[in-house]
């Protein structure tokens, strides 16, 4: 019986559901925005075992959002500060924190199936694939949340019953072709893209090639002018050896604002349908940079005049390049040189990009911006709204009630059927795979109820839509997959033994397929380099999983998903081998999911909180279309406890009114 703090939730949930809670074990993934608010609702409805995993530590700037941290604890670890916090609010929930990449090894599939439901609350885009592929292969149920300013969304991901995240094409990342970076900006985000994912890292940081922002898709078309940026690439990266010289500013000033620019300016053709550039002067504007204001780069609301970029130019490149200095002086190896890395919230690199990007606006005669646009534009920032996030994450509980709803009613049915089969054993005999079966069919149809949700701005209110689960797309590259287990003895087995013992020999696999691992390609017909490589060498280590894309022209096989289980096998053994022989389905013929041509789906660069899922109408539906109650408040006493139908209750004992919120 419920007394003190669980009467209210218990009350609201029906004793039985409740009590299921209480035993439940849950992940929570990403302790951030939509991590701090779930957390809590957690914890507050009394879910009794929480974990939390997060990389991050805690920043100035995620204090007006993320209420479970205080200005004290910045620098300190989110998911530990988050359990301290919220393991406050109910002493009876177990919470364990990890300050942690999800993507760590540790965190295996059988870690994973310890749980009974696992909630995502991730910014990003990989660690979101992971998660959504670590349940698929530990068959855990994954609510999968995100919110990008005013918009939120939530989806029930269940292996084999509903799409899975990878299931649906997510947007392409917003790129922009090189030469329009290069040589022919318009506007004034490819004078910042130029001066963040080429300037900056040309001088500070790596390559131009990792930027995400750079598309290189049409460089075979202008092939000479990709031959001149990569020369002006290169002596750029002669200049960036005199760092910290007197003559350092003056050199990297004409190199990108006049030598480059007069190179650019004498390929007429390019001119004919757009207005010429003019390269800058720096002797020019030195004669007048005593005149600019000290505080100038703290006026990040106005549009600076070409002398007042010109000093902040200056000023943040000595500052980065004093920064470059000493890191080098103080670094312990001193053959690999230190890199700076863009960050808006860090104000050096902002200063930097903010005036050099204007520099280059103004020799292109486009409009400058101020920095705190430019802060917004190079960070790639929708502001995070609290209340979306605090939506969001509320949803996720109430989905989850749906979640476990299905998993209790499969353990129940699983139980009673156990305990026919037993009693009557040889008349009513129940087999294993019956009562598997019936589960199932229990736990379908109570998912069926949970829903994707959508939370939309609506002129000044918000609007929450639904949508039924969709079922897996077969063509999913991530969940329309076989899986199997290979012993691998990892010190003994090559590239080779896999793909010509086990793949082709003992699989049938044909000529065309790739056999590719979380980092990439290791082999496929023209990439032979590996094979005599062993597990070992090529870091195929226990837990880690690899994936077959079959790429036969005529009968070609779903991807098959190989999970690693490292042992010593004796030498008189083969040093890889199948524990079960996996039945690997053919690839449907229609294939609706759009992908990139590389069999992975295109993909959103996850954004802010990133929503979840791009490829929906559901936004544009009204509230009654999608099937939403109007009446959301009911009268006082209607209280649902032990049903088991949907409504969810929330009741206030102390007079003052009951809200029953029915989320059908
Ligand atoms: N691979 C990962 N493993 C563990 N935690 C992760 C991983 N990737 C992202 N996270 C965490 O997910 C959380 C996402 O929260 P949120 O989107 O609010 O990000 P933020 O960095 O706190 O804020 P913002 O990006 O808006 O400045 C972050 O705390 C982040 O550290
Ligand atoms: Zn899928």
């Amino acid at each position: 019986m419920a007394t003190g703090r669980d009467k209210h939730a218990s009350r609201s949930l029906g004793s039985t559901l409740h009590a299921r809670i209480k035993r439940a074990r849950v992940l929570m993934v990403g302790a951030g925005g939509i991590g701090c608010e779930l957390l809590k609702n957690l914890v507050l409805t009394g879910f009794g075992e929480i974990h939390i995993v997060d990389l991050d530590t805690i920043d100035l700037s995620n204090l007006n959002r993320q209420f479970l941290f205080r200005k004290e604890h910045i620098k300190k670890s989110k998911a530990l500060v988050a359990k301290e916090s919220a393991g406050k609010f109910n002493p009876n929930v177990k919470i364990e924190a990890y300050h942690d990449n999800i993507k760590d090894p540790s965190f295996n599939v059988a870690w994973f199936s310890k749980f009974d439901i696992v909630f995502n609350a991730l910014d990003n885009l990989e660690a979101r694939r992971h998660v959504n592929k670590m349940c698929l292969a530990a068959d855990v149920p994954l609510i999968e949340s995100g919110t990008t300013g005013f918009n939120g969304q939530v989806q029930v991901i269940q292996k084999g019953k509903t799409q899975c995240y990878d299931c649906t094409p997510k947007d392409a990342p917003k790129s922009f072709p090189v030469c329009t970076i290069r040589s022919t900006p318009s506007q004034p985000i490819h004078c910042i893209v130029w001066a963040k994912s080429y300037l900056f890292t040309e001088i500070f940081g790596t390559s131009e090639d990792d930027a995400p922002e750079l598309d290189h898709s049409e460089d075979s078309e202008n092939r000479k002018e990709i031959e001149n940026l990569r020369n002006e690439s290169q002596a750029l990266k002669r200049i960036r050896e005199s760092m910290g010289s007197e003559e350092f500013p003056k050199l990297v000033f004409d190199k990108v604002f006049k030598e480059d620019i007069e190179r650019l300016r004498s390929m007429e053709d390019m001119w004919r349908t757009r207005k010429a550039p003019n390269a800058l002067h720096y002797e020019d504007l030195l004669k007048e940079v005593t005149g600019v204001e000290k505080n100038i780069a703290q006026k990040d609301q106005a549009a600076w005049t070409v002398t007042e970029n010109f000093a902040v130019f200056l000023h943040s490149l000595r500052r980065l390049s004093n920064r470059m200095e000493e890191t080098k002086a103080n670094a312990d190896t001193g053959n690999s040189s230190p890199i700076l890395t863009f960050d808006k919230d860090d104000v050096d690199t902002l200063d930097f990009v903010a005036a050099s990007a204007n520099l280059r606006s103004i020799i292109f005669g486009i409009e400058g911006r101020s920095k705190f646009d430019i802060k917004q534009m190079a960070g790639n920032i929708i502001p995070a709204i609290a209340t979306t996030n605090a939506m969001t994450a509320s949803i996720c509980v109430l989905q989850s009630f749906k979640v476990m709803r299905a998993v209790m009613a499969k353990d129940e049915l699983g139980a009673k059927l156990k305990d026919e089969s037993s009693e009557k054993s040889s008349k009513a005999e129940v087999k294993e795979e019956q009562i598997e079966a019936k589960t199932d069919e229990a736990f379908s149809q109570k998912i069926s109820k949970a829903k994707m949700v959508f939370l939309a701005p609506n002129g000044t209110e918000r609007r929450l839509t639904t949508e039924g689960l969709s079922p897996p797309n077969p063509c999913c590259p991530v969940c329309s997959v076989a899986q199997s287990t290979i012993v691998v003895d990892a010190n003994r087995a090559t590239l080779n033994d896999l793909v010509e013992d086990l793949l082709r020999l003992q699989l049938g696999y044909g000529e065309e397929f790739s056999v590719n691992s979380e980092a990439g390609l290791l082999y496929d017909p023209e990439e032979d380099a590996n094979l005599n490589k062993t597990f070992a060498e090529l870091g195929l280590n226990n837990d880690a999983s690899i994936t077959i894309i079959d790429d036969a022209d005529e009968g070609a096989r779903v991807n098959l998903v190989l999970h690693i289980s490292e042992q010593h096998l004796g030498t008189e053994a083969k040093p890889i081998d199948l524990t079960q022989k996996p039945e690997i389905p053919l690839k449907p013929k229609a294939a609706p999911t759009e992908t990139n041509g590389d069999s992975r789906p295109i993909v959103t660069n996850g954004l802010t909180n990133g929503v979840t899922n791009g490829a929906t109408n559901g936004l544009k539906r009204t509230a009654k279309e999608a099937g939403l109650k109007d009446e959301l408040v009911r009268k006082r006493g209607k209280v649902v406890a032990e049903s088991d139908d949907d409504d969810f209750v929330i009741v206030d004992d102390a007079n003052d009114g009951v809200i029953c919120i029915d989320d059908d």
